[in-house]
This record gives C-alpha cells, sequence and structure tokens, in this order.
C-alpha cells in the first residue's frame, strides 16, 4: 500500500504520525512510505533517518495527499486541508468529530473511509488513546501548578504548600487514563488530590490504587459544585466515546471559585466539561481568564512534548497501519474488530453511533458500508 505522512499543520504540532522505526516496519513489510520534508524534525527526526529508513520525500502535501492510498496523521486535518479528500482515501488519525461538525460534512461529502485513533477499541480500552491521554494527564498538573503561579495570572498558591501553609487542593474530574495520570503528578507535587468519576467500580479501582492519599467522590451536580468551589486547580477529564462532552461544571460554579484558580479542560478535544470554556486554546496562547479563573483548553496538550508524544503514539498505531497496509481496509476490518470501532465515517455515512447522534447523522454500521 501507499502511505503518506504529513506535517501537522496545528498550531504548535509538533508530532508526527510515523517514526523513522515505524517507516523500516512498513517498508520492509513492502509497502511505499511518501512523508513530507521536515514533517520529522519537530519530534527530533530528520530527513535523513526517513530516507535511510526507506521513506520516499516529498515536498509538498499535496503530493503526498494525492500519492498515498492512505494518510497517517496525528490531529483532524484543518480546513485548509479538505480540498485534498477524495473518495477511497484511507485517513488514519485522531479525528473527535463530535467536537469538529465541518469536518464530519467534509468527510462523508468526499466519501473518505476516516479511522479515529480514539475510538478503536479493545475490552472496553482505547488503546490508541491511552498513551496520550498518559501525556496529556500528566502535564495537565503540570500546566496547573504553573498556571497557579502569579506572573502567570494565577492566585499564587503552591500546591505543596511549605510547613506551616496548607496544601493546595486539586480536583479532577474522569478518573480514567488522563484523571489518574494527572492524579499521580499531583500527588508528587503535594498537592491534596479528589478525584470524581461516575462509575462506582473506577472509584474502587482508584482506591486500591493510591489507598487513602487521595479522595475520591461519586460524580453528581453536589459533589462536584462543592469540590469545584474549594478547589485551586480543577482539571477535566471526562470521556463518553465519540460522543460530546457533557458540560459538568456550570458558569456559575465557576463564579464561586477563588480568583486566581486554574481550570485545564482536556477533554476539550470532545468539547470539553466547563461551560464557561468557549473556545479552544493553542501551546501560543494557551489561557484566558473569566469570571477571575484562568482558563487553559488546549486540544493538542502532547504536542508540546513531541519527542516522548510521537514515540509512544506510534508504539501503539503502527501494528494496526500494518494490518490494513497488509490486508487492506475491508479484510483488516473483517480480521480485527477493535479496527472496526475506529471507523468514523465510510461510503459518505458516520458509522460511529456516538458521532452520528451528537450530529445528527443518520447511523450506517461499518459492517452495511464497507463490509
Ligand atoms: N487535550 C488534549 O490534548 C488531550 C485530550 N484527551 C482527552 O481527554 C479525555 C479523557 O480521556 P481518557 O482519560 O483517556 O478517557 P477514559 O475513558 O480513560 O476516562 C474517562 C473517565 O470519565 C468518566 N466519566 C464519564 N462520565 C462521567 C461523568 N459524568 N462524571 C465523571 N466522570 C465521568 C469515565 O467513567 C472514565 O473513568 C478525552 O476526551 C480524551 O480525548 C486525551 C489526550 C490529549
Ligand atoms: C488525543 C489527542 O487528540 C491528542 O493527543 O492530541
Amino acid at each position: 500500500m501507499k502511505i503518506g505522512v504529513l506535517k501537522e499543520v496545528k498550531n504548535n504540532e509538533n508530532r508526527i504520525a510515523l517514526t523513522p522505526a515505524g517507516v523500516l516496519t512498513l517498508n520492509k513489510a513492502g509497502h511505499t512510505i511518501y512523508v513530507e520534508r521536515d514533517a520529522g524534525l519537530g519530534s527530533g527526526f530528520k530527513n535523513e533517518a526517513y530516507v535511510d529508513a526507506g521513506a520516499i520525500l516529498l515536498d509538498e502535501p499535496r503530493d503526498v495527499w494525492f500519492s498515498a492510498e492512505m494518510v497517517m496523521k496525528v490531529k483532524e486535518p484543518l480546513p485548509s486541508e479538505y480540498e485534498y479528500f477524495r473518495e477511497g482515501l484511507i485517513l488514519f488519525t485522531y479525528l473527535h468529530l463530535a467536537a469538529v461538525p465541518e469536518l464530519a460534512e467534509k468527510l462523508t461529502e468526499k466519501k473518505v473511509t476516516a479511522i479515529a485513533y480514539e475510538t478503536v477499541e479493545v475490552n472496553k480500552t482505547l488503546p490508541l488513546l491511552t498513551p496520550m491521554s498518559e501525556v496529556a494527564g500528566r502535564m495537565a498538573s503540570q500546566i496547573g501548578a504553573q498556571f497557579l503561579e502569579k506572573p502567570k495570572g494565577g492566585s499564587g498558591i503552591l500546591l505543596s504548600g511549605v510547613p506551616g501553609v496548607k496544601r493546595g487542593k486539586v480536583t479532577i474530574i474522569g478518573g480514567g487514563v488522563v484523571g489518574t495520570n494527572a492524579a499521580k503528578i499531583a500527588m508528587g507535587l503535594g498537592a491534596d488530590v479528589t478525584i470524581i468519576d461516575l462509575n462506582p467500580e473506577r472509584l474502587r479501582e482508584l482506591d486500591d490504587i493510591f489507598g487513602t492519599e487521595i479522595n475520591t467522590l461519586m460524580s453528581n451536580p453536589l459533589n462536584i459544585s462543592n469540590a469545584v468551589k474549594e478547589s485551586d486547580l480543577v482539571i477535566g477529564a471526562v470521556l463518553i466515546p465519540g460522543a460530546k462532552a457533557p458540560k459538568l461544571v456550570t458558569e456559575e460554579m465557576i463564579t464561586n471559585m477563588m480568583p486566581g484558580s486554574v481550570i485545564v479542560d482536556v477533554a476539550i478535544d470532545q468539547g470539553g466539561i466547563f461551560e464557561t470554556v468557549d473556545r479552544i486554546t493553542t501551546h501560543d496562547d494557551p489561557t484566558y481568564t473569566k469570571h477571575g479563573v484562568v482558563h487553559y483548553a488546549v486540544a493538542n496538550m502532547p504536542g508540546a512534548v513531541p519527542r516522548t508524544s510521537t514515540i509512544a503514539l506510534t508504539n501503539v498505531t503502527v501494528p494496526y497501519a500494518l494490518q490494513i497496509a497488509n490486508k487492506g481496509i475491508e479484510q483488516a476490518l473483517r480480521d480485527n474488530p477493535a479496527l472496526v470501532k475506529g471507523v468514523n465515517t465510510a461510503k459518505g455515512y458516520v458509522t460511529y453511533e456516538a458521532v452520528a447522534r451528537d450530529l445528527g447523522y443518520e447511523y450506517r454500521t461499518v459492517e452495511e458500508c464497507l463490509l
């Protein structure tokens, strides 16, 4: 199969969809890989390393898009890239379609087979989301601590406190991969940490992992309201796969926070859980302040630590790319139900139920469209 790898165009997105090691793996299996020149530089991979691994470098993104049967990216295509969509193209990348209706419209209009990393599913886990959730979760506490500093607009609270001064409070809403990793770092920084989740089994698991070092709470409006009010830092880490994130933290709750407190809405890629987060921010301009509270809502947090993130991401994506390239999309789907869950659009239809429901499309199964 002919596979294309683009230089990412999103603000400060320095990851790339294949490392030279990934190119070599695919190349040894007989596939042709086109890589846009300089696409790996942000992650510390030189053009020569791609050539040595067997890639063909192309200067123009247009040539990569049109040479490839399958395009691998990291982030969802931006409007400047929609012109490259065409019938039969396989697109393998993060998509988060529930939050980008215009992208769903273009993908269906052009009949692209779009496979979203974030909905590939194995035994109720999301293996192609997990490593980036680990990165973003760890970053969330680190970033929150940074924006609590006075020169960054924060209240001037040191999360660990010092002898004689109480610790800062961190509330994490959503106790999955992002939430657990955020908790690890927040605890390491010495904060008083509370995790809120809707799933009692998950709360039990968190209690087993962290013991009495953290507080766990059932997710309901009263618990969220009380915890948010008392917190210096609140991290949004909820996910209902494929669906738009529920707005669990209301504007009123935000107005009750202490001025200079910080919210980090990691779930912004699915629309976010804070009512007052009305826009996605960028690494160039990551925060704005509303009701005295610092809002951080960057949708590609791992893009800021691209060396770690690119390697972690491609560790998990390459085996799936290899299956698609070796067998062709239809046979790969027949052989691997995990990949079927990844297909979000095909043959002009939305093929992931939560996306179809949230965006108002008729839902068709992958089996109806492709198999
Ligand atoms: N902004 C960024 O750069 C990044 C964002 N993310 C996003 O972070 C979000 C979380 O991802 P993961 O932790 O991997 O998901 P996950 O599936 O591991 O965890 C989600 C958790 O939310 C809980 N939950 C669902 N409804 C809830 C509710 N009403 N109240 C409280 N908890 C609830 C679930 O029980 C689950 O434990 C996703 O939207 C993901 O795409 C992930 C990586 C990077
Ligand atoms: C999960 C995701 O969208 C990201 O890592 O940017």
